[in-house]
């Protein structure tokens, strides 16, 4: 069973997103002379640009200049619009960065989807060279009200997806519909990964990820690195209705 641990609020579960991310960073820049890392949209971004850049000038060596970053998925708008996950972590995150900050891969939201969707694929081929299916250090993943994670959600055959690894759609539920998302076989290749949820508006669904035993399981269920390391992190309000057992932080 993955590793669940509550923190009393949003607050508190940034602060340890962020502090987990710095240490990894330091970890992986120290052995393999960079980290890489994938992060999500939505409600991801702005813990991670309250927390982060403070808890990077407290982890000596997690230098983000050696850092290799993509997104686990977009929404196909230009990276101005509010939706755009790039644009906002631009905007909210890497500009608090010291210059020359990571490397960052972005879609292409100028092309069609299955063509943004290919630019993407090719663009990680080339930053993880010789790897079949591309192994991120660490991916940073959100859950939303009905289960989905990334571009994910419940029912899409996208689910099923085991060949491509990044794919495109155009009928997400949720808007913006055209989305590029990487699917289960990579997240599942991942060393580690935090999935990362706060809020009432989760809780239901988080009680039916994580105690649940339903035969198609919520797309957050479906996602159990292969020989990575799984943790998830929530806030109170997001872990009311659990009843295995977790980790409650100070304070809780
Ligand atoms: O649409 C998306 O939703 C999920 C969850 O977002 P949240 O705001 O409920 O945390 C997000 O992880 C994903 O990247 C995004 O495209």
């Amino acid at each position: 069973m993955a590793a669940v641990s509550v923190f009393p609020s949003p607050r508190e579960l940034g602060a340890a997103l962020a502090r987990l991310v710095a240490e990894a960073a330091a970890a992986a820049v120290a052995s393999e002379g960079r980290f890489t890392l994938g992060l999500s949209g939505g409600s991801m971004v702005e813990l991670l640009a309250r927390e982060l850049p403070p808890a990077l000038s407290a982890t000596p060596g997690a230098e983000p200049a050696r850092w290799l970053v993509a997104f686990c998925d977009e929404r196909l708008v230009p990276p101005e619009h509010p939706d755009s996950t790039y644009g906002a972590y631009r905007s909210q995150l890497l500009a608090q960065l010291p210059p020359p900050g990571p490397q960052v891969l972005s879609v292409r939201s100028e092309l069609d989807p299955a063509a943004a969707a290919s630019d993407y694929w090719e663009q990680l081929q080339r930053a993880f060279p010789g790897e079949a299916v591309p192994q991120f250090e660490l991916l940073l993943l959100g859950v939303g009200p009905d289960g989905h994670t990334c571009s994910l959600f419940p029912g899409h055959a996208l689910l099923q997806e085991q060949h491509s690894l990044v794919a495109a759609l155009q009928d997400s539920p949720k808007p913006p519909r055209a989305r590029v998302t990487l699917t289960l076989p990579l997240l599942n290749a991942a060393r580690s990964v935090l999935l990362v949820a706060a809020g009432a508006s989760k809780a239901a669904a988080l009680k039916r990820i994580l105690e649940g035993d339903e035969e198609e399981p919520l797309p957050a269920a479906r996602v159990r690195p292969r020989s990575g390391r799984l943790r998830w992190l929530l806030d109170e309000e997001a872990a009311k209705e659990l009843r295995i057992p977790v980790e409650r932080w100070p304070g809780s």
